[in-house]
């Protein structure tokens, strides 16, 4: 028996459940959330990703209001975008917004941005802005075909994955790694401790 906090993770993406797992915070529930993440007129990629990130909590909190199982709980959210010649890349859906974004990553540099927002018991909300910096190789056409055919951009920010084959395009990445992935493991722990989650206790519950 344990009275360590529940953790819960605001989020459907399997790679974010795995990225805390391996900070040795593994969440005791997932609660997905269906934000509009469509961007405000004018609004700048890296105030998007923090009032989505918050927006996430704030849906997952009037969740948490009917599970007394997770009383008490602290939460984590994030929302990841990929910006590139001063625009915000879509959340590839089809094979066009695939294509498209590849062909403007080709040869390029631009910006991987994470909001990450932590709640603590009492629903105070803290967000964090992280931020990489990656260069592409120029892709050939036959690259990109292949990479389309492998249907790994599927739902990915920007149309690529970098854990996935996509790895082999970044010729560069300046900053944090498992921020491009959609959870950056340093501010993200850094915020949970900040807000009283005992971080390292999870840890040795783990051993
Ligand atoms: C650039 C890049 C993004 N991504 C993913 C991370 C995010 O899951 C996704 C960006 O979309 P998000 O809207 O940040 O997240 P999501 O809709 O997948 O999940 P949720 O809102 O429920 O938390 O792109 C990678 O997995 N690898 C990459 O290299």
């Amino acid at each position: 028996m344990t009275d360590r906090p529940k953790l819960v993770l605001a989020s459907a993406s399997p790679r974010r459940h795995a990225l805390l797992e391996q900070a040795g915070c593994a969440p005791d529930a997932l609660l997905p959330t269906d934000i509009d993440e469509t961007p405000r007129r004018g609004e700048a990629a890296r105030t998007l990703v923090q009032r989505l990130a918050k927006e996430k909590i704030e849906a997952a909190l009037v969740t948490l209001k009917s599970r007394s199982d997770l009383a008490g709980a602290y939460i984590v959210s994030a929302d990841t975008v990929v910006a590139c010649t001063g625009r915000v890349l879509p959340k590839a859906e089809t094979l066009a917004d695939a294509e498209a974004c590849l062909r403007l990553l080709s040869g390029r540099s631009h910006t991987v941005m994470t909001g990450v927002a932590v709640a603590n018991p009492q629903g105070t909300i803290r967000t964090r802005l992280v931020e990489t910096r990656l260069r592409f190789k120029h892709l050939s056409l036959d690259e990109i075909n292949a990479y389309l055919d492998s249907g790994e951009w599927r739902g990915k920010a920007g149309g690529y994955a970098i854990q996935g084959l996509a790895g082999v395009f970044a010729l560069r990445l300046v900053g944090s790694y498992t921020n491009v992935v959609g959870l950056p493991l340093y501010e993200t722990v850094s915020l949970l401790e900040g807000a009283g989650f005992p971080v390292r206790g999870t840890w040795r519950e783990n051993l």
